[in-house]
């Protein structure tokens, strides 16, 4: 199961008791504060009055509870020099004059484990301790033991005790290991065998070189890097911290830091890289071996408190006995022994050789009677692909049958084995889960789909076979994603979701605009590329700075070299001046010795130069090594500021990259948007163009309207003074009465042509007002004929009507009168200038349109004509 690095921080009392404090912790939020007000979220803030008790009660209790369980377990302390790191872990010391108050995480961790296993007395453990020291990448082994075992609390404690005297003093890593085999059988009747480790890191402060390696290991893990693409081998301390940083370890990283202004800057280089863990997450799962769940029968031969031991010295005296026969082998081959010892050699190896046979034999028969093998089960390494032994070939040959037999008990054992392994990491899940911060992770009750390891053939990393998460996602990680994703949509958009889904409709479109136009405009972005850019120059003077540095250093280095080869030659040189001038004095006469004693006296003098010149040289040599210190932590700065700019770069490019998608997006839109827009312009001019056609025929058409409603004006006044003539002398003559009748029939043509013209300028179809029938179109086409050419006495007759109230008796007579008349053409009678007034006109009065709503208003300025 993946369980994320967990965070303590821890505050050293004050050296002063009123001394003035720049870091804060509040152990209720579970925040440092710093007195700049940055604070950082840990998963236990410790005060610092907080007590070795209270401390390990804190977090270390299920850390216990997982080792037992058969889990790995890792506790790894940062902090500056002085800052209590070696108190937090081990106390200040295991003589008599301290009190147990004061014992720290480690003995408390040992008192813990062995009471527990002394309260569950069904279980067999073997309990072992190492005690190294990482000093210039090379390990010293404190115990002088390599592992050693302990039996019970007084033992562990006389080791503590040992190694506490023997360890060297100084900026050194020390790493405390607690390993342990367990074998029990359940109260189901199956063997349960587990195998754990718990370290303790007690890391050197900076510029320890090491610690550099672990940092840079930490980035590369917290950047993303899986951890089997991650050189752990780079130095011995990232070996040895392999399990704790990415690998099959439970974690808990514990911060010391001061709270004194002096350390201020130390302090947040600490707490920084302490933060940084958080984002690792570890693979832990309970270690077992291969006979683990396997049935227990009660017909054994061996007393079964006595057969683990037995099996486990068996083991190791078989390793024992094939590392002598090694190097008996090599012994002979160098032929440096006397022909007796070879003998006896010889007799020793020929004995092994039987042995073998007959332990060989007795396996073979077991394999066939279907026992367990007597010896200890080994853990299958990772890197050892499981191929048949050549006895398994023989059987497979042998019985296929069997096979399937037994092939079916390994499906159902492997089923078991992963239903048992399941629950129990879901119930140690809850009850750490419970533990620790409830606001880290929380596993989705209703989901029920955590994911729980499933065991495969292949591991990714770890030492022992391993076991693999499942495909699915767990529960805490389905909440969180949920608490992510609602925190991802604004307030805006979810309203527009919930109205969308009132209204159901697709909300996607309105929703990306929203989003998009607010992060377009956002000063955000621009932000961000500012950002970039800065921390982009920065990151490549900080790599010529670097780079510079290194050369400089290579050059110290040689120079350095240099000056201790001279320095060394020098050096001869006055010995061999020194044991010259000895022997002089020894070896000759008086006489001779005076005279050689003026030579001497060269040589001292010339031993003394060579002795200035080399104190100067080895100040010079002092004042390099001080430089190249100076430098190589100055490099060790920049490196450092270098990884961390280089991830801030990515950071900022992904959001870029982001944003820049997103951008394109709406570039894409906004131009399918600016297209759309254009196609509908062009229409609009097109119809605008029409338009102003459409008005200057609409001018013209009004123009033509009002000259012939004038030359109606003056029909209908010779058409009033006639019939007013006929009326009071009772009859007209024939010219007149034809004039009347033309009158008549202008006047009735001239009103269709009017309303034929107003109906064009309205927009309406001609045709609708006058019934688009044949007849009248001819009558406007007659009525504007008769307006030109003052109208013929046939067609006016052919309209057949009249619009005077006279009587049909007088039309009658009319029409005779008509008939007689259009013999004779009459002389046109409309003046010519009210004719010239039916042309069109020759200039265009000037109007406004203008569109009010749906009406068109037209205000003509020129009102000359
Ligand atoms: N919380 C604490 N309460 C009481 N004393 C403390 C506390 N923390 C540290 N000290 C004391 O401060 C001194 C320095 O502590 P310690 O040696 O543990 O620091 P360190 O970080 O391990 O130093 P170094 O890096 O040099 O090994 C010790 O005398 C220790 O007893």
């Amino acid at each position: 199961m993946d369980i994320p690095v967990q965070i303590a921080i821890r505050l050293k009392p004050p050296s002063i008791a009123d001394s003035s404090q720049c870091i804060f912790s509040n152990p209720a939020s579970q925040i440092v504060i710093t007195e700049s007000g940055q604070t950082f979220h840990v998963n236990r803030a410790l005060p610092f009055d907080c007590t070795q008790n209270h401390l390990f009660n804190s977090f270390m209790l299920p850390q216990v509870n997982c080792f037992l369980d058969g889990c790995d377990t890792s506790v790894v302390v940062f902090g500056q020099s002085k800052s209590g790191k070696t108190y937090t872990l081990f106390g200040p010391g295991f003589e008599c004059i301290h009190s147990e108050c004061d014992l720290g995480i480690v003995p408390r961790f040992l008192t813990e484990v062995f009471h527990r296993l002394g309260q569950m007395p069904e279980r067999e453990f073997i309990l072992n301790i190492t005690w190294m020291q990482v000093i210039n990448n090379n390990i010293f082994d404190v115990l002088g033991g390599g592992l050693v075992r302990c039996c019970n609390i007084e033992e562990a404690f006389q080791y503590l005790q040992l190694g506490w005297r023997q360890k060297c003093l100084g900026n050194y890593h020390t790493v405390f290991t607690v390993s342990m085999e367990q074998k029990w059988v359940g109260t189901n009747g199956v063997l349960n065998h587990r195998m754990s480790t718990a370290s303790f890191c007690d890391l050197a402060a900076y510029p320890e070189p090491g610690l550099f390696a672990v940092e840079s290991i930490i980035k590369e893990l917290v950047a993303g890097n899986p951890p089997k693409q991650i050189n752990y081998d780079r130095c011995i301390l990232t070996a040895m911290l392999r399990d704790s940083f990415g690998g099959r370890a439970f974690t808990w990283v514990l911060g010391c830091i001061s709270s004194e202004p002096e350390d201020y800057q130390d302090t947040l280089k600490i707490l920084n890289l302490c933060l940084c863990c958080r984002g690792i997450k570890n693979f832990v799962t309970v270690n077992l071996f291969a006979d683990n769940n396997t049935p227990v029968y009660n017909d054994k031969s061996v007393p079964q408190d006595n057969a683990f031991n037995l099996q486990f010295a068996t083991a190791q005296w078989i390793k024992l006995v094939s590392n002598a026969e090694g190097l008996f082998n090599k012994i002979l081959q160098s032929k440096s022994l006397t022909e007796t010892d070879m003998n006896q050699v010889s007799e020793w190896l020929f004995l092994k050789a039987e042995c073998d046979e007959c332990l060989n034999n007795e396996g073979t028969v077991d394999n066939k009677e279907g026992n367990t093998k007597q010896g200890l089960p080994r853990i299958a390494e990772d890197t050892e692909p499981s191929e048949p032994s050549e006895s398994d070939v023989e059987s497979d040959s042998e019985d296929s049958d069997s096979e399937m037999v037994f092939q079916d008990k390994v499906e159902k054992m492997m089923d078991f084995f992963k239903e048992k392994n399941d629950l129990l990491f879901a119930e140690r899940c809850e009850e750490y889960l419970n533990h620790i911060d409830s606001d880290d992770i929380t596993i989705s009750e209703t989901s029920g789909s955590q994911s729980l390891p499933v065991m495969t053939s292949q591991s990714n990393s770890g030492r022992r076979r391993t076991i693999q998460p499942g495909e699915s996602i767990s529960g805490a990680q389905l909440e969180l994603l949920r608490k992510v994703a609602a925190k991802a949509i604004s307030p805006e958009s979810q309203k527009i979701l919930i109205e969308s889904h009132k209204k159901d409709i697709d909300p996607e479109p309105k929703l990306i605009e929203r989003e998009l136009l607010k992060m377009i405009d956002s000063p955000k972005t621009n932000e961000i590329c500012k950002k970039y850019k800065m921390t982009k120059e920065k990151y490549s003077q900080k790599q010529i700075l670097a780079r510079k540095l290194s050369k400089e250093i290579s050059s110290s280095q040689s120079q350095l070299k240099e000056l201790i080869k001279l320095c060394i030659s020098k050096q001869r040189l006055i010995d061999e001046l020194s044991t010259a001038i000895s022997n002089n004095s020894r070896n000759k006469s008086y006489t001779e010795r005076i005279e050689s004693n003026i030579i001497d006296h060269d040589a001292m003098k010339e031993i003394k130069r060579h002795e200035t010149n080399i104190k100067t040289f080895k100040k010079q040599i002092e004042q390099i090594r001080r430089q190249i210190k100076k430098d190589e932590k100055r490099k060790n700065t920049l490196d450092v500021e270098l990884l961390k700019d280089k991830l801030k770069l990515d950071e900022l490019s992904e959001t870029s990259l982001d944003i820049k998608d997103k951008k394109v997006n709406s570039i894409k839109h906004f131009t399918n948007r600016i297209t759309h827009l254009d196609n509908i312009l062009k229409e609009k001019a097109s119809d605008l163009e029409n338009l102003e056609l459409s008005r200057e025929k609409e001018l013209l058409l009004r123009k033509e309207i009002k000259n012939l409603r004038k030359t109606r004006e003056c029909l209908h006044d010779q058409r009033c003074s006639l019939g007013h003539k006929r009326k009071l002398y009772k009859s007209l003559s024939d010219s007149e009465e034809r004039k009347l009748l033309e009158c008549e029939e202008a006047i009735e043509a001239i009103d269709t042509a009017i309303e034929y013209k107003n109906n064009l300028i309205c927009g309406k179809s001609p045709s609708a007002s006058l019934s688009d029938s044949q007849d009248n179109k001819d009558t406007r086409s007659r009525g504007e004929q008769m307006c030109l050419d003052g109208g013929i006495a046939e067609r006016a007759l052919s309209l057949g009507m009249t619009t005077d109230s006279e009587t049909s008796d007088d039309a009658l007579r009319l029409v005779d009168r008509m008939r007689q008349l259009a013999r004779c053409p009459p002389v046109p009678v409309i003046p010519s200038q009210n004719l010239r007034q039916l042309m069109p006109a020759t200039y265009l009065p000037v109007a406004k349109v203008t569109k009010e709503r749906n009406k068109l208003v037209i205000i003509q300025q020129n009102k000359k004509h």
